[in-house]
């Protein structure tokens, strides 16, 4: 008997051969299945065109677990059996007739009642192609569910996005369409509804009333590794502004929903994003900041500048660090600044908010030398997950000064770094149906719009010189001027 936590389906995983559903989707289907969520009526379907058998995905499944330093229990060997496999290309169709009998087959062994949840691990290019062929090969089931779980990137510009949005969605309906965000999936992301909505003590400060801005850094010390081939055509402002940041944007701005649903909330972020103001081309400097990182050394290790990583352009233009600031037209945030960077090969691992309050009209302890401390509230994303507030309280030294206290509730992340929680969350919402913490077209589109015309305005330009930034800094210099044009600056990312 399946529980009512427990929901049947078959997963098939396109693209069961990569480097996700190793690193990510296996850990995270066998962490569902220990904590009782997936049962005994499930199956996994990888698929690929290697030449694998079943027996080679299982033992390729139980290596991930073992390279994710998963603690594994003695339900493994049950687990496994669960794992099915099939060596297709997914530009035939015929290959869709073979794929089809083995998730009858499936079914019937694990008495599933017809749900089906297929996740496109694999490169955008196919994305389209695979929703087709899933619809006129007659593999969308009409007795059970149907949900298309979908990778990044979503297309590469608006159009690129609205042509892929049209393929998929002459099979899938929008809401049997999960398009992945991972940083929706991280706990601390989660929480930002949590903070803003279920504490009496943020939500009457939530807008330029007592904000003075809001920042966003999301920087990484990884360069691109083995993804220049894809890193060069995209850059950090698809890689990273597109999605999640504009995500945490909207999870900020958005205005209370009237429930937790998903319809509602996704409403009020996709009004946030609509009240993003669109930056013309001659204004782009004095908004946006694109870098490119040099040789330099990164935790005291010598790296290689990008022009130099595998795959990559010797004289590439693409940027790999943006800076940029961003202001919301709606009565809430008129007047807040919303700053946001994000960068490869910089000083430190970390995704931080910081939200900046206003200073008292009057501050009684205020001396024309003394420093002012505006409180702070920072919501830790990785690696530590929690908030600190940053008040100011009394010097210990009979002087009538104060001085900024912290309060802090964070804890090292478990979620470490784009690891499988994210992606067991994601998938647990997937199989329960729950679409709030992935993408709606709109959200998607909204997004490519504003980066399309950053973009634009950037292809107009004379490039900017690059490199502008050495490994292991905070980018280059003129993402500091960004603030200071305002009287503000970046947090520091110890705060
Ligand atoms: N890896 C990661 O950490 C992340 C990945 N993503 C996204 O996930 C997706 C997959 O990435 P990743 O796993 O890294 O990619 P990989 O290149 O490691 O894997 C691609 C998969 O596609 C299969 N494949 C390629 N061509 C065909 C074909 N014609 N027919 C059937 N199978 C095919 C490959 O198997 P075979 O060669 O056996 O056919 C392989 O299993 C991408 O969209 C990526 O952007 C997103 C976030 C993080
Ligand atoms: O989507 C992406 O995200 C990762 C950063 O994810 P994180 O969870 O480690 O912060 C980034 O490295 C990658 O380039 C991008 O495609």
């Amino acid at each position: 008997m399946t529980s009512k936590n427990q929901t049947s389906c078959t997963i098939v995983i396109f693209g069961a051969t990569g480097d996700l559903a190793k690193r990510k989707l296996f850990p995270s289907i066998y962490n569902l299945y220990t904590k009782g969520e997936l049962g005994e009526h499930f199956a996994v379907i990888g698929a690929a065109r290697r030449e694998w058998s079943h027996e080679t995905l299982r033992e390729k499944v139980e290596d991930s677990l073992k390279e994710s330093k998963i603690q594994v229990n003695d339900d493994l060997d049950d687990f496994l059996t669960h794992f099915h496999y099939i060596s297709l290309n997914v530009t035939s169709k015929e290959s869709y007739q073979n794929l089809h009998s083995l998730i009858t087959e499936v079914e019937g062994k694990f008495s599933i009642p017809g749900n089906r949840m297929f996740y496109l691990a694999m490169a955008p290019q196919f994305f389209g192609t695979i929703a087709s062929y899933l619809k006129s090969e007659g593999l969308t089931n009409e007795t059970g569910w149907n949900r298309l779980m979908i990778e990044k990137p979503f297309g590469h510009d608006l159009p690129s996005a609205k042509k892929l949005n049209n393929e998929i969605r002459e099979a899938f309906r929008e809401d049997e369409i999960y398009r992945i965000d991972h940083y929706l999936g991280k706990e601390m992301v989660q929480n930002i509804e949590v903070i803003r909505f279920a504490n009496a003590i943020f939500e009457p400060l939530w807008s330029n009333r007592y904000i003075s801005n809001v920042q966003i850094t999301s920087s990484e010390t990884l360069g691109v590794e083995e993804r220049g081939g894809y890193y060069d055509k995209s850059g950090a402002l698809r890689d990273m502004v597109q999605n999640h940041i504009l995500q945490m944007v909207a999870l900020l701005a958005m205005e209370p929903p009237i429930r937790l649903s998903t319809d509602e909330i996704r409403s009020e972020k996709i009004k946030a994003l609509r009240a993003l103001r669109p930056i013309s081309g001659d204004q782009i400097d004095q908004y946006f900041v694109r870098g490119q990182y040099g040789p330099g050394a990164v935790k005291n290790q010598e790296v290689p500048g990008y022009r130099s990583e595998p795959n990559v352009d010797a004289e590439s233009n693409t940027e790999t660090f943006v800076a940029g600031k961003l202001l919301i037209d709606n009565f809430r945030w008129a007047g807040v600044p919303f700053y946001i960077r994000t960068g490869k090969r910089m000083a430190e691992k970390s995704t931080k908010i910081v939200i900046q309050f206003k200073d008292m009209p009057m501050n009684l302890y205020y001396k024309s030398n003394d420093e002012v401390h505006p409180n702070l509230l920072i919501i830790h994303i990785q690696p530590e997950e929690g908030i600190s507030i940053v008040l100011n309280g009394e010097k210990l030294d009979y002087s009538p000064q104060t001085t900024p206290v912290k309060l802090d509730y964070a804890h090292n992340s478990t979620d470490k770094l784009n690891t499988p929680e994210a992606y067991e969350k994601l998938l647990h919402d997937a199989i329960k149906g729950d679409a709030t913490n992935f993408t709606h077209w709109d959200e998607v589109a909204l997004s490519w719009k504003y980066v399309d015309e950053i973009d634009n305005a950037w292809q107009q330009k004379k490039a900017t010189q690059f490199p502008n930034y050495e490994a292991g800094s905070m980018g280059p210099k003129e993402s500091d001027h960004l603030l200071a044009q305002d009287g503000f600056h970046w947090w520091s990312l110890d705060e």
